[in-house]
């Protein structure tokens, strides 16, 4: 590993840990399987060394569990109960060996990601290089896409989809579910034919949907995301040989180990990388690798983050081979106002990757507290 990539002989060793729970409105309201948010509750990590260097990371657990079991209260009791009690335990030379130690723990990977995600940003901070270059990132701009929520209407998703290719979003990603596809992306295509276009299923089919499925065939889409079960692999198996586009996988890949097993089954043939999912950047990185290896691209998927996730985001967006616009929109997409100097803007659906060190934005504290609920501070024992 390069230099940058593994510190020479640098120890961290965090003197305490801020949890703080925060509610963010959104811009638009974000509707699910579960129903519709107005808001988004998450935590956020900060990590501080014994130098005062501030680390940041967030968590992408929603507070319902319709994405995966994990929520905003589960993170705060494996945060506080397990996981930043090791992180005080003892210092470190690389974010990697927390990684190591948070083995102990199973699965929580979105609580384990806000951690480590901390600690690499205090990691690249003590370095003095952007967490892009600490990670083996080598873009300075990355391309975008922009993932659109259901919309009461087929035309209220036309006038969506308009304004952001307007604004050069490189990818549309619009969600389907039964009653809600093929006529759905045959009027988006009629109005949009040559758009990058995917549909995001959220394994809302069965096997037993083949033949609906096979029709979303004619409208050249990109790939479609996760449609079956969100913990399968088998089925997806079957699934794919039927289809002309490409399966990518979301939620049913979790680890390394669900990657190479999805590849090796032939379950997919793109994945969606979410950094909190997989349970951190180090893990991300090695199922990007992997992915490299055997010619699959990946994408950088969201969580509807606010800006320290986005950020994050960003920086593993930069390796290779992401070679596919990602769900990191603009700062703007989401909220009036962000948590991060600057904003994250995208121009012409580019984002010019920051190389200030660390995650590459500054935090707006007086943000911060503003949209905090509460908070709580855990400091390395002494005794
Ligand atoms: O953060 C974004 O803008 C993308 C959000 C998004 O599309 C998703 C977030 C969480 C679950 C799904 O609805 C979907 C996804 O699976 O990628
Ligand atoms: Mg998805």
């Amino acid at each position: 590993m390069a230099a940058a990539e593994r510190g020479r002989g640098m120890t961290i060793s965090i003197e305490y840990v801020i949890l703080r729970h925060l509610r963010m409105e959104l811009k638009s309201p974000f509707t699910t399987s579960f129903g519709t948010f107005q808001a988004k509750e998450f935590l956020l990590v900060e990590a501080v060394d014994r130098d005062g260097v501030s680390g940041w990371g967030e968590s992408v657990a929603f507070a319902a569990p319709w994405y995966s079991e994990e929520t905003v209260k589960t993170n705060w009791h494996m945060l506080e109960d397990f996981l930043v009690p090791l992180a005080l335990a003892e210092p470190i030379d690389h974010p990697a060996e927390l990684s190591t130690r948070f083995n102990a723990i199973r699965q929580n990977h979105m609580a384990k990601a806000a951690l480590e995600g901390a600690v690499w940003d205090v990691y690249a901070k003590r370095l003095g290089v952007p967490l892009y270059q600490a990670l083996g990132g080598t873009k300075k701009e990355i391309e975008v896409g922009v993932s659109i929520g259901i919309q009461p209407t087929v035309g209220d998703l036309l006038r969506v989809i308009e304004r952001y290719v307007a604004q050069g979003y490189r990818r549309i990603k619009v969600k389907i579910k039964p009653g809600w596809d093929v006529d759905v992306i045959r009027e988006v295509r009629r109005a949009f034919p040559n758009v990058p276009l995917m549909a995001d299923a959220n394994s809302a089919y069965t096997l037993a949907d083949m033949d609906r499925l096979k029709a979303l065939d004619e409208f050249g889409l990109m790939m479609i995301e996760q449609p079956l079960a969100a913990d399968d692999l088998i089925d997806h198996a079957r699934l794919q040989p039927l289809l002309e586009m490409p399966i990518c996988l979301d939620e049913s890949v979790r680890s390394y180990d669900d990657a190479r097993k999805a590849l090796d089954l032939g379950s997919c043939r793109i994945i969606n990388i979410k950094i909190g999912r997989v349970g951190g950047l180090g893990e991300a990185k090695r199922i990007h690798d992997l992915c490299a290896e055997r010619g699959v691209p990946v994408w950088c998927g969201g969580m509807l983050e606010a800006g320290i996730g986005r950020a994050h985001n960003i920086a593993i967006t930069t390796l290779e081979n992401f070679t596919l616009p990602g769900d990191t929109a603009a700062s703007s997409h989401y909220w009036e106002r962000d948590l991060i100097i600057p904003e994250v803007e995208v121009d012409d659906g580019l984002i010019r990757v920051p190389d200030a060190p660390g995650i590459g934005y500054g935090v707006d504290r007086r943000q911060v507290e503003r949209y905090t609920q509460f908070a709580k501070v855990f400091h390395r024992a002494t005794t």
